[in-house]
C-alpha cells in the first residue's frame, strides 16, 4: 500500500535514515524505555531475549497455555514468543462477540457520546505516533518482523499517523451522517443512517502489521462495531503493541478483542461466534474458503496481480524506470499492489528502460533491507515457478533469477534477488501459459512483455481474464490512450498518467479491488462507511390518518381563548396564509381541529415539547376560527 508517498516526506525532511545499523547507533534508541505504553524494546527482541506477545479479550491481557516460537527472518534465532490460542481456548472470544448486539456499541439513537470520544482517541494516537521516538520504535518494529527499508517501515507509520488524523474531533461522527428526503404527506420522512453490524471480526496478512490492521480495526470502531482483531502471528508483535498505545489515548479496553492464533482456530471462531461482518485481507485462497464457510457475511481484500501499461509516449524514461523498480521490488515485491506485469509499447522497448531497470534493481541489497526475506515462498519455489516460465517459448531472463548470496535468513523463508523474466505476449495469452503467468508471486518478481501499437486488444484481453483486479498503473499522458484503457478494465485503484504507479497508496486514496460485491476499500471515508456499516432507513410518519382520536381531556378554556375573532388579520390578509402562535404548556403530544364557522374544516397532528412555541399556517377566514386543542393518549 503506502510507499513512495511518504518515502519523499522523509527524504524532504533531509533524513539520512538508511540502514540498519546507522540506527543502532542513532540516539533514538535511548527514547525507547521511555514509551510509557511499550512492553518491548525492538531492538533488543532476540533469541537470548524474546519477546511475548498476549490475547486481550474481554478487556484484560491474557497468556494462552500454548506458545508459537517466531524466528528472526534474518537470523532464524526465536525471537518471539506468541501466547497463541488453540480450538480449546476459543470460548472468551466467542462469549465476547456474542456480548455485543447487533446495534452495535454506538449508533445515531444510542451512545452518541462515543463517537466524539473515538474523535478524541484518534487525535491522540495521531499525535503519538507523529513524535519521533515513538514512529521510530514502530517503524524498527515492522522492520524486524516484515524486513523491509526504514524508509517503507516508516512510510507505513506515516500514513497510519494521517490516518488517525484525517478522524480527529466530529470527522468521526460526520462519517455516520444522515439524510433525509420528504415524503408522501404531513409528517412523513425518510431517513438514511449509516447502522454498525455489531460484533465483527478483522483478518490481516503479515506486510503491512501496522497499517493495515490500524485502519480497519480504526474504521470498524469509529461505525460503532466491536470488533474481534487477528493478525498474522510472524507480526502481531505490533499491533500489539499498538493496541496498547490506543489504550493509553483513552480506548476503552474492552472495545477490541485481539487474538493470535492459527487460520484454522480462527476459522473456527467465526464459525461459532458468528461476527455479523468479517473483513478479510490476504490470499485469495483463504478468501474463498471464508466467504463459503461464513455464507457472504464477509468483505475481500484479496491477491493482487497488478499490472502497468507504458503507452506509446516515452518520456522521463529515469522517471518511469523508477517508479518500477520501486513498484516491482520494493517491501521485497511483498505489496498486495505490487507490479507483477509490466507491458511496453514497443516505443518503450527500443528505449533504455530495462538497462535502467536492471541497474535500479542491482543496488538492491540485504545491508539496507532494500531487498530481503520473502515471508510466504521458499527460494526454491520462486525459482522454479522462474524456470517454468522460462520454458515458454520465447521467453527469458532480463535479470536477477539467482538467490541472495551471504545471508542467514532460514530455509523456511525465501531470498532472491529482484528478478525480470521476459514472456511474449501472444504466449501469455495461450490457454496453457495464462494461469502460471499471471500467479501471484509474493516476492521480488515480476513479468515483463512487449506489445506492437496494433496489439492492444491483446493487452486488454489479457487483463479481462484476470481473476484478481487491485491496483493498475496506464504510464502516459496521451488521454486518448488511457481512456482506451481505463474503459476497458476493471482495477478498483488505478493510476493514470505519466507519473502513474501501483503502489503507495496513501490514507487519502480508496484502496481496494473493484469487480466484486465482495470487494473492500481502505484509508477513505468512503471505504470505512463501505465496509463498517450498512444502511437502515427510519421512516417517520406521525400524522393520523382520518379523524382526531376521542378527546381524553377537556381543554375548553385553553380552546376558548383560542378562539380568533372575524376581522381579527388586516383585511389584506383574508384568504391568505396567516400564522398563529400558541404556547402548548403541558402537552406532548396534540390535535388540533380547525373549525370555519360550523363546519369542521381539517385535522393536524403535532408533537412537541411542553413551554415549546408551537407555529401554524392556516388559512385566515371573515368567519370565526375557532381551534381545539385535544390531547392525545
Ligand atoms: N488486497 C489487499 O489489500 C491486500 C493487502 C495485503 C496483502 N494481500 C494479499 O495477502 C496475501 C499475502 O498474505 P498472507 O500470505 O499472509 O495471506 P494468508 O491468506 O495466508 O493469511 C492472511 C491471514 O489469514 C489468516 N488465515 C489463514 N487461514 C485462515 C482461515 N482458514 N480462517 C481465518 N483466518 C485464516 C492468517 O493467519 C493471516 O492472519 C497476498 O495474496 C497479498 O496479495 C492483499
Amino acid at each position: 500500500m503506502s510507499g513512495l508517498l511518504a518515502f519523499r516526506h522523509v527524504k524532504n525532511k533531509g533524513s539520512q535514515r538508511l540502514s540498519l545499523s546507522w540506527f543502532s547507533s542513532s540516539g533514538f534508541s535511548r527514547f525507547l524505555h521511555s514509551l510509557p505504553f511499550a512492553t518491548v524494546n525492538a531492538e533488543e527482541v532476540s533469541g537470548s531475549k524474546p519477546a511475548e506477545v498476549l490475547n486481550l479479550v474481554q478487556g484484560k491481557w491474557t497468556r494462552s497455555s500454548s506458545w508459537n516460537t517466531i524466528p528472526d527472518p534474518l537470523n532464524g534465532e526465536s525471537f518471539i514468543k506468541v501466547s497463541e490460542v488453540d480450538e480449546k481456548g476459543i470460548q472468551p472470544f466467542v462469549e465476547s462477540l456474542s456480548k455485543c448486539p447487533k446495534h452495535g456499541l454506538h449508533n445515531p439513537f444510542k451512545a452518541p457520546e462515543r463517537y466524539l470520544m473515538l474523535g478524541d482517541v484518534s487525535m491522540k494516537a495521531a499525535h503519538k505516533l507523529s513524535l519521533p521516538e515513538v514512529s521510530d520504535f514502530f517503524a524498527k518494529l515492522i522492520q524486524r518482523v516484515s524486513p523491509k527499508s526504514y524508509e517503507q517501515a516508516f512510510a507505513e507509520v506515516y500514513v497510519t499517523q494521517k490516518f488517525l488524523e484525517n478522524f480527529c474531533g466530529d470527522q468521526v461522527r460526520f462519517l455516520a451522517r444522515s439524510f433525509a428526503v420528504p415524503g408522501n404527506h404531513l409528517g412523513q420522512q425518510s431517513h438514511g443512517f449509516r447502522w454498525p453490524y455489531g460484533p465483527v471480526a478483522i483478518i490481516t496478512p503479515f506486510n503491512f502489521p501496522l497499517e493495515i490492521p490500524v485502519l480497519q480495526l480504526m474504521g470498524a470502531l469509529y461505525m460503532g462495531n466491536k470488533p474481534l482483531l487477528k493478525v498474522d502471528s510472524k507480526v502481531c508483535i505490533v499491533m500489539e503493541q499498538m493496541l496498547r498505545l490506543l489504550h493509553d489515548c483513552g480506548l476503552p479496553v474492552e472495545d477490541v478483542d485481539f487474538i493470535n492464533s492459527d487460520g484454522k482456530t480462527m476459522n473456527k471462531i467465526l464459525l461459532e461466534g458468528k461476527p455479523r461482518m468479517t473483513l478479510f485481507t490476504g490470499s485469495s485462497r483463504v478468501a474463498e474458503k471464508l466467504a463459503g464457510d461464513l455464507k457472504g457475511r464477509i468483505k475481500l481484500e484479496d491477491a493482487g496481480f497488478d499490472w502497468k501499461i507504458l503507452g506509446p509516449d516515452v518520456q522521463e524514461e529515469d522517471y518511469v524506470a523508477w517508479v518500477c523498480d520501486q513498484d516491482a521490488y520494493a517491501c521485497s515485491g511483498q505489496k498486495c499492489s505490487a507490479q507483477s506485469l509490466l507491458f511496453m509499447h514497443e516505443n518503450w522497448s527500443k528505449s533504455s528502460l530495462v538497462n535502467k531497470l536492471t541497474s535500479l534493481a542491482a543496488r538492491r541489497k540485504l545491508d539496507d533491507l532494500t531487498v530481503g526475506p520473502v515471508l510466504t515462498f521458499t527460494t526454491d519455489a520462486m525459482l522454479d515457478h522462474m524456470n517454468k516460465l522460462l520454458q515458454i517459448k520465447g521467453s527469458k531472463l532480463l535479470f536477477g533469477g539467482e538467490p541472495l548470496q551471504n545471508h542467514s535468513i532460514p530455509a523456511v523463508y525465501g531470498a532472491i534477488k529482484p528478478t525480470a523474466v521476459f514472456v511474449p505476449l501472444e504466449e501469455i495469452l495461450k490457454e496453457n501459459n495464462y494461469e502460471l503467468v499471471t500467479k501471484e508471486i509474493f516476492g521480488p518478481f515480476q513479468i515483463v512483455t512487449e506489445y506492437k501499437h496494433d496489439q492492444l486488444p491483446l493487452v486488454l484481453d489479457t487483463l479481462e481474464r484476470m481473476h484478481a483486479h487491485l491496483t493498475a498503473a496506464v504510464v502516459s499522458n496521451d488521454l486518448l490512450f488511457q481512456q482506451e484503457i481505463i474503459g476497458n478494465s476493471v482495477n478498483g485503484t488505478t493510476y493514470a498518467g505519466l507519473r502513474a504507479r501501483t503502489t503507495g497508496a496513501p490514507q487519502n486514496h480508496w484502496f481496494g479491488p473493484a469487480g466484486d460485491p465482495r470487494g473492500a476499500g481502505i484509508g477513505t471515508p468512503e471505504a470505512i462507511k463501505l465496509v463498517w456499516s450498512c444502511h437502515r432507513e427510519i421512516i417517520y410518519d406521525v400524522v393520523p390518518t382520518k379523524s382526531p382520536p376521542p378527546c381524553r381531556r377537556s381543554l375548553a378554556t385553553t380552546a376558548r381563548s383560542l378562539v380568533i375573532p372575524p376581522h381579527t388579520p388586516p383585511p389584506e390578509a383574508r384568504n391568505r396564509c396567516g400564522i398563529i402562535l400558541l404556547v402548548v404548556k403541558s402537552f406532548s403530544f396534540f390535535s388540533l381541529n380547525v373549525f370555519v364557522g360550523s363546519n369542521y374544516k381539517s385535522f393536524v397532528g403535532y408533537r412537541t415539547l411542553p413551554d415549546q412555541d408551537l407555529r401554524l399556517s392556516i388559512v385566515l377566514n371573515p368567519e370565526p376560527i375557532f381551534l381545539k386543542l385535544k390531547p392525545e393518549a
